[in-house]
């Protein structure tokens, strides 16, 4: 009598990095109960690498120094690209689709990016594109936005989507480190991108939130069209003085749909501390989306690292392996919805965003000062919510001044910024950081 146990699914894994190698070592370590939830055994048919890692083991497998014999392996059902980039990465996924096979990913600038050619190209061909690890990690958030919250209108979202950045920001407010420092450190511990940049300037989070925002509002892969700024020009004043204020200081991914359209935004921003999202430090990552039926809920995890976004892309090759043999319109699509004109709300502009604001300046510490400022906020319909003065420092004629705004129209802000760094009495540019309450 033959088994009825199904065969095993074969994975060909391209590149063997941080990712790459966590992602061989968790497959090796717990293939017993990963092949007992998937039903079948995953097997490892080949890797592609330039150079074999350390931190991992391949002497039993296959090891191609060319990547692209991984796409044209017949063998393979299942190309797990690991390599990063949006040019040698994106080739090779193509042509690996040509071939009829399914991929697997954590590359979110290409998805993020080229996304939806890569999608029209699976969908061709009946395969199809998995890329858990492409959003905060092991957080399974796109699992959630696309099944568990498949209910849902969702309102709004707002995560801590970019690790290194939550890292350099926890470091630089528990220990008082310089940034560049410990930007090294979370260099050598695996969670940066190849280009580093990405990471501080906030690429990285709006190729995240562009993923996060088209699954969540059914809009077109739009990263073209995300407000983006980073951490580095952050400076542990700014997190002092947000802290005497009872807020914390996070990068933070915003998608809100409102009736004009959507928002979509990356920035530093004050969160008050007694949100749980303000608590959440180094490399862990968070996301918190507003379901219309559901209410808010939150996503906690590990966001960069090895093993963690090991376990999400293990996770998308068990999906699969589970649906292998499933009608292709059967299967959950890529981006969580079968029709492709689901929404047509187009992005805003950043103008039209409102939140309040966190502005330091540095003021002639003379009577009158003051009062120029809130007569420029008072014209642009600010009010003032909360503001710092301290005294000036022995042999100092200037004081820094915080304040805090109300919610104003961005263009609004910006021109009472204008105003302000105008008067005889500001010295230099005014700092600003957006604040949002997530209540
Ligand atoms: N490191 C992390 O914590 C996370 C990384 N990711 C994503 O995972 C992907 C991989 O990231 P890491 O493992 O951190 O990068 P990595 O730089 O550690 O590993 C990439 C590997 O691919 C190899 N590679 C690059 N181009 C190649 C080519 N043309 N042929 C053969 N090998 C090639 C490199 O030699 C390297 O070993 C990226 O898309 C990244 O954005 C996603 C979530 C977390
Ligand atoms: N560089 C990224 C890695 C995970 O996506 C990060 O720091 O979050
Ligand atoms: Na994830």
């Amino acid at each position: 009598m033959g088994s009825n146990k199904p065969k095993a699914v074969k994975i060909g894994i391209c590149g063997l990095g941080t990712v790459g190698s966590g992602t061989v070592n968790v497959l090796q370590r717990n293939a017993e109960v990963i092949a007992a939830r998937c039903g079948r055994e995953i097997e490892i048919v080949q890797v592609g690498a330039r150079r074999d890692n350390p931190a991992c083991d391949t002497s039993a497998y296959n090891v191609s120094r060319e990547i692209f014999d991984v796409a044209t392996n017949p063998e393979v059902d299942i190309l797990v690209e690991l390599i990063g980039g949006t040019t040698v990465a994106r080739e090779l996924i193509l042509a690996a689709i040509e071939n009829g096979k399914h991929i697997v990913t954590a590359n979110k600038a290409l998805i993020a990016e080229f996304g939806t050619e890569i999608f029209e190209a699976a969908a061709r061909k009946g395969v199809t594109v998995a890329f858990e690890a492409a959003v905060a990690g092991g957080i399974p958030v796109i699992k959630a936005l696309r099944e568990g919250l498949s209910a849902n209108q969702v309102e709004w979202l707002a995560g801590i989507i970019n690790g290194t950045g939550n890292f350099i920001l926890t470091e630089m407010w528990e220990k008082g480190r310089d940034f560049g420092e410990v930007l090294k450190e979370a260099q050598a511990l695996g969670y940066a991108e190849a280009d580093p940049t990405f990471d501080v300037e906030g690429i990285d989070a709006a190729h995240k939130l562009v993923i996060l925002a088209s699954l969540a509002f059914g809009i077109p892969l739009s990263f073209d069209k995300v407000y983006t700024e980073g951490i580095s020009r952050i400076e542990t004043t700014d997190i002092q003085y947000a802290a005497e204020l009872g807020y914390r200081i996070k990068h933070l991914g915003v998608a809100r749909r409102r009736n004009e359209g959507i928002e979509l935004r990356v920035h530093p921003t004050l969160i008050p501390e007694k949100r749980l999202i303000a608590n959440v430090n180094g490399v862990m990552n968070a996301v918190l989306v507003k379901g219309d039926a559901v209410g808010p809920t939150l996503y906690y995890g590990a966001g960069a690292g090895a093993e963690a976004t090991a376990s999400a892309v293990i996770a998308d090759i068990v999906d699969i392996a589970r649906t292998l043999e499933v009608l292709p319109g059967q299967r959950v699509a890529p981006s969580g919805f079968f029709s492709d004109s689901h929404c047509s709300s187009g992005v805003l502009p950043v103008d039209d965003v409102e939140t309040a604001y966190y502005l330091r300046m540095s003021a002639h510490d003379k009577p009158g000062v003051m009062s120029q400022v809130a007569s420029i906020c008072s014209d642009e319909g600010i009010s003032i919510e909360a503001l710092i003065q301290h005294e000036p420092g022995e042999g100092e004629d200037h004081v820094p001044v915080v304040i805090l705004t109300s919610r104003v129209q961005e263009a609004k802000l910006q021109s009472a910024v204008r105003k302000i760094e105008a008067l005889d009495s500001i010295a230099g540019a005014v700092t600003r950081i957006r604040v949002e309450s997530l209540g």
